[in-house]
């Protein structure tokens, strides 16, 4: 990087409230470390985005929210790609490096109730409806409840909270990550965690691309990176690419960082949650990506393949 250049980062990202916020903390974090970068949002609308009627797995699942924001930097009209690195699929793309992982927020799931109902999952009635359209949370709620209605629900947080509160769901599940994000932390009833119900591969954590060939944001985002949250989603990611499962996959996982050891756990379910396959595999944080391979191999091993 030459000192006297002026320097700039254009930011692509998602125009959800929740997309925004993330594009703008880490805009905040880039001007921390380079005070002369001039950052800039680059908002835009994605496929997700424009259709919120139909479900994401029938909308073909991979990348709905993902794939204008990384065109965006590979096309030079961005330099940068922000996602929920949850909704980033595994596979890489060509041209872009995933350069920057921050430090992660809280990772579990969130249960809001009706504000006039029963307070626990364990309370709520038989056949009671709960709001969610992600197969991991169905799979896992009706692996407890097998009486629970599972229906789909669609449109941005804000939207979701409203439903619950009209009374149109006994329930729904959220990541807490987002709600508090957003500061709507105070709606949430129950924190949902294992062994009750793993997150999601990446949940609570922010990816950041970059072009490979940009040696100033590399540097930039290396500079963002927090080594214990990558060592962990590296690990969850090759776990869910060995499974060659989808961010639509019934699989939920816990990763764990203790000195140089790092564990994961991981879960799959069958849809209707009654099949249920557990696995752990320990590795080193220096070789993430094998410990999720190992997980996976276990999972296979006990078969889970046939479920996914
Ligand atoms: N699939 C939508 C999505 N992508 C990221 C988050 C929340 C933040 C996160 O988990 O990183 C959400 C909403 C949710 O699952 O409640």
């Amino acid at each position: 990087m030459t000192e006297s250049q002026p320097r700039r980062i254009r930011i692509a990202t998602r125009e959800s409230q929740l997309a925004l916020w993330q594009a703008n903390h880490v805009a905040e974090q880039i001007r921390r470390v380079d005070p002369e970068c001039d950052v800039q949002l680059v908002p835009m609308t994605t496929a997700g985005d424009r259709d919120r009627q139909t479900s994401l797995p029938q909308m073909g699942g991979q990348g709905v929210f993902t794939k204008e924001v990384q065109r965006a930097v590979l096309d030079g009209v961005a330099d940068i790609a922000v996602h929920s690195l949850k909704d980033l699929p595994t596979d890489e793309t060509p041209g872009l490096a995933l350069a920057g992982i921050p430090p992660r927020a809280p990772r579990f799931d969130a249960l809001i109730l009706k504000p006039d109902g029963p307070q626990t999952l364990d309370d709520l009635p038989p056949q009671a409806r709960i709001g969610t359209s992600s197969p991991r949370r169905r799979s896992q709620l009706l692996r407890l409840r097998p009486d629970f209605q599972l229906l789909e629900i669609r449109g941005n947080v804000e939207t979701r909270l409203k439903k619950v509160e009209q009374g149109e769901y006994d329930a729904i599940v959220l990541a807490e990550a987002g709600l508090r994000r957003l500061g709507l932390q105070d709606c949430i009833t129950v924190i949902l965690a294992p062994p009750i119900m793993y997150p999601a591969v990446g949940q609570a954590a922010l990816g950041i691309e970059c072009r490979d060939n940009d040696e100033y944001c590399r540097q930039i985002l290396e500079g963002l990176t927090d080594a214990h949250t990558q060592a962990e989603v590296l690990a969850e990611r090759a776990c869910l690419a060995a499974l060659r499962a989808g961010c639509h996959a019934p699989v939920g996982v816990r990763s764990t960082v203790h000195g140089e050891t790092l564990t994961l756990e991981a879960v799959v379910l069958s849809q209707d949650g009654a099949d249920f396959f557990q696995v752990q595999a320990v590795g080193s944080t220096a070789n993430p990506r094998q410990v999720g391979i190992d997980a996976a191999q276990l999972l296979i091993q006990e078969g889970a393949g046939a479920v996914l």
